[in-house]
């Protein structure tokens, strides 16, 4: 199925399409309400981190949060997938985190305008290793955690998420072409906050993966 090497598929320059609020758990820590339809948004691959980088805090904020997902790498594009073949255009999975400057997110939610600086900045969307596919036979029922200097803040598993993969892969095709490359982050669970420079973020897919990130701010 898989055409390429998907094993650096980060450095392709495809898009990534990110599911917001898929989470009830999530949703009303945020007293956001539970959305009936995928709430879609995008990050530039410039947003793409690897192990060995930091998490750059934007300048304009004071309030930067973590959101580990689980995200979905596509092998094989297309439009208008059917949720019944769905998984066929799947080619593996990587630990992700939505980094989201939530000061910034809230100021654009009340004023009607889009989340672009709030979540597309660069280094917005640390990423682990490729996980093959054969790694995570059931992702719709895996693990999710994440650890701040060593204490645990966030801890869910994919199961509670409200639109499954199936659904989200064929929903996003309907709108937006998936091509060979492309990156779906399928939202976050509860338990997001802030982090501050010099802090470490630890995140694992329960025995799959770890990936340990460094926040760091530029001088102003
Ligand atoms: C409120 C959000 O930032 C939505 C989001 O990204 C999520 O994962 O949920
Ligand atoms: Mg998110």
């Amino acid at each position: 199925m898989t055409t390429r090497n998907m094993s650096r598929f980060w450095e392709w320059g495809r898009k990534i399409i990110c599911v917001g609020r898929n989470y009830a758990d999530h949703a009303k820590e945020l007293k956001n309400a539970i959305p009936t339809e995928p709430i879609l948004f995008l990050k530039p691959p410039s947003a793409y981190v690897r192990e060995g980088c930091p998490i750059v805090v934007p300048l304009y904020t004071s309030n930067l949060h973590h959101e580990v997902e689980l995200g979905v790498v596509i092998g094989k594009g297309g439009t208008a997938i059917p949720q019944s073949t769905a998984m066929e255009h799947v080619a593996g999975y990587a630990l992700c985190l939505d980094m989201t400057a939530r000061d910034i997110q809230d100021e654009c939610k009340s004023k009607g305008l889009p989340w672009t600086l709030a979540k597309a900045f660069n280094t917005s969307c640390p990423i682990s290793e490729f996980i093959l596919k054969e790694r995570i036979p059931d992702p719709g029922n895996v693990k999710l955690w994440l650890k701040v200097n060593d204490q645990l803040r966030q801890s869910g598993c994919t199961s509670q998420m409200i639109f499954s993969i199936p659904f989200l892969i064929s929903y996003i095709s309907d709108f937006i072409t998936l091509e060979e490359g492309d990156l779906i982050l399928t939202g976050t669970p509860k338990g997001v906050s802030s982090v501050q420079e010099h802090d470490e973020l630890q995140a694992g897919i329960q025995d799959v993966v770890t990936m340990t990130f460094k926040v760091d701010r530029p001088d102003q």
